[in-house]
């Protein structure tokens, strides 16, 4: 059946390219390899079959639904010929008294549908959305450096939000579409089969104007996505920055290109909305000549005294009946269109490789193992020169290393080797005997903890902050290891110690307090190698010294990699490493 959808929905999309693509560049997620589309169809019903059971229920109430739509023409019908032409008191009751309890149900059945629809409809759009984030989180730090934040947020949230409104409500505003329909016809044509006609013209006029205006609407949505994504980016930007834009005295200027922006896209969402309107305004026009026509024909009927007046009015809210949904029908065929904008861009981001695969056997790791890396080369995609070209190290399990160089030559580059971020072009990085391609990525960088320049700091306490990558460390541990690296101070400054909130990114903290959190978010970790990238730079010299004092107590018989600029950081090394042109040597 799904098969069978996707197949369906491919080829309505797929006959023919947009108009001028081959004008427009290449956006990423603008593909239309039909098998790819299919590939992605699959992919998104593949959210929509969990929920089978809610489908059900929400069909069935929608079956109902339809059936009291339908039920209040014939009532209204029965009404004025069996009650009010015919004289008949009684009946007139008994209709208008079924009238009401009709009412009432179908307000009762409206509200539940309603909810029950709000809920499948959510929690199809949560699991695609988190299947998408869970794929995101295995992508390589490259990937991040080369995509705009704002379009990627863009993507999760309106893109996601666009195919789930398919998904869900259009699919099953096609089924009460085509029960609407199929009911509205038997009616009509009980009622008059010479009148029906004219929804038998109609319908074909329609298709081949929406088959010609779908590929606009679809050119036009991409570019309103686009545009909406530049929007985000913006903000994304320059939102965090704003100290720095102040600071520059270029709030003018970044107002001015919000405003250019905010212009480019009102413009693009007038262009789409004139399509949209002259997609939806020939339909609307050819509806209104037909409703004229049978009021012409099925009048001149009455007034010969060849049909009854209940009749022709029933006949002419069936035939808006009718006439609705073949309009939403094929209204779903153009945001058909709109959907499948989306749902490139969202499958693009979902089919980008991941560089780094989990291990399926992982090996077990020891905690006193040593590090080796065996003609090990690696270049960044797309840079000419290799940053690691055949370098070859042993750094014996428990020693401290000392790793400089000059900057940009690839130490931090070398650091996220070992963690797998990435993977070498050739050689192996050997933990213990293993190979990391062969052990549990999570076990892998629990091992090695990493503290870098750039701290990263989320909403929430302190002690949440320090407790983020050992989320069962104990409140004493916490409180342990943010003493031990000479947090002490700013707990003591803080209304509530640990418990106080840090607020977004840690704002309100200096640089040095941001690097001792997260000292202490590695010292609760335990981990068998720290490597401190630079980790002290924004601490006094004296503070520094303390801070690997510590570190060097603390961790003692584990390894240690530090690397700095600061000769003073490089202290009292095991070994002394210098990376330059690519080539790791001894000093
Ligand atoms: N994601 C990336 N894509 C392409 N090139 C990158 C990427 N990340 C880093 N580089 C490049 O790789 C080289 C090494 O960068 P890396 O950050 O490892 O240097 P570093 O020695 O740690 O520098 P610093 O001492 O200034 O921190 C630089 O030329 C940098 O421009």
């Amino acid at each position: 059946m799904i098969r069978w959808l996707t197949r369906l929905i491919t080829r309505l999309i797929d006959n023919s390219k947009p108009p001028h693509a081959e004008e427009q560049p290449e956006q990423p997620g603008s593909g239309h390899d039909p098998a790819q589309r299919e590939k992605s169809l699959r992919w998104l019903f593949s959210f929509v079959r969990p929920q089978k059971n809610s489908i059900l229920l929400v069909l069935a109430l929608s079956v109902l639904a339809s059936a009291m739509v339908l039920l209040q023409p014939w009532l209204t019908k029965t009404l004025i010929d069996d009650g009010l032409l015919a004289k008949d008191y009684g009946m007139l009751v008994q209709v208008a008294g079924f009238m009401v309890l009709v009412g009432i149900f179908n307000t009762i059945l409206s509200g539940f549908n309603r909810y029950c629809h709000t809920r499948l409809s959510g929690r199809v759009l949560f699991a695609l959305r988190e299947d998408v984030y869970q794929h995101l989180q295995k992508l390589s730090p490259s990937f991040y450096g080369q995509r705009r934040i704002g379009d990627l947020m863009s993507r999760l949230d309106g893109d996601v939000a666009q195919i789930q409104r398919f998904a869900i409500d259009a699919l099953f505003a096609s089924f009460s579409s085509i029960l609407g329909l199929i009911g509205a016809i038997i009616l009509m044509l009980s009622l008059s089969w010479e009148l029906s006609l004219i929804v038998a013209i109609l319908i074909p006029l329609e298709i081949l104007w929406l088959r010609w205006m779908r590929r606009k609407v679809e050119l036009h949505t991409r570019r309103l996505r686009e545009r909406s994504a530049d929007l985000s980016s913006f903000l994304v930007e320059t939102l965090p920055a704003m100290k720095f834009i102040q600071a520059s005295g270029q709030q003018v200027k970044e107002s001015r290109r919000l405003n250019h922006l905010g212009d480019h896209y009102l413009s693009q969402l007038l262009k789409l909305q004139i399509v949209e309107f002259f997609t939806q305004a020939i339909p609307g026009t050819l509806v209104s000549v037909s409703r004229a026509g049978v009021f012409l024909l099925g009048g001149y009927w009455v007034i010969e005294g060849q049909w009854q007046l209940g009749a022709l009015i029933a006949f002419s809210t069936y035939l808006g009946m009718a006439i609705g949904p073949v309009q939403s029908l094929l209204g779903l065929y153009v945001s058909i269109q709109r959907m499948v904008v989306s749902l490139d861009r969202v499958s693009e981001l979902r089919q980008q490789p991941v560089q780094t695969e989990n291990s399926f056997h992982p090996h077990e790791l020891s905690d006193d193992s040593g590090l080796e890396l065996a003609d090990v080369s690696f270049r960044h995609s797309g840079r000419q020169e290799p940053v690691l070209d055949q370098v070859s190290v042993s750094i014996p399990a428990g020693s401290k290393v000392a790793l400089s160089g000059p900057s940009g030559t690839g130490k931090s580059t070398l650091i996220d080797l070992l963690h797998r971020h990435y993977d070498p072009d050739q050689g192996r990085i050997l933990l213990g005997n293993t190979d990391i391609r062969q052990c549990s990525l999570e076990e892998l960088r629990r091992r090695i903890a990493v503290v870098s320049q750039e701290i990263t700091l989320f909403r929430g306490s302190l002690a949440d902050n320090i407790r983020y990558a050992t989320p069962s460390a104990s409140d004493e541990e916490v409180q342990a290891a943010a003493i031990q690296a000479q947090l002490g101070e700013l707990i003591a400054q803080l209304p509530q110690g640990l418990d106080s909130p840090l607020g977004e990114r840690g704002q309100q903290l200096s640089g040095g307090q941001k690097q001792r959190i997260a000292i202490a978010r590695a010292l609760l970790q335990k981990p068998g190698i720290l490597v401190l990238d630079e980790a002290t730079s924004a601490v006094d010299e004296a503070t520094e010294q303390e801070i690997i004092r510590t570190v060097d107590q603390l961790f003692e018989g584990r390894t240690r990699i530090l690397i700095s600029h600061r000769l003073s950081t490089l202290q009292n090394a095991d070994l002394y490493l210098q990376l330059e042109h690519g080539r790791l040597s001894q000093v």
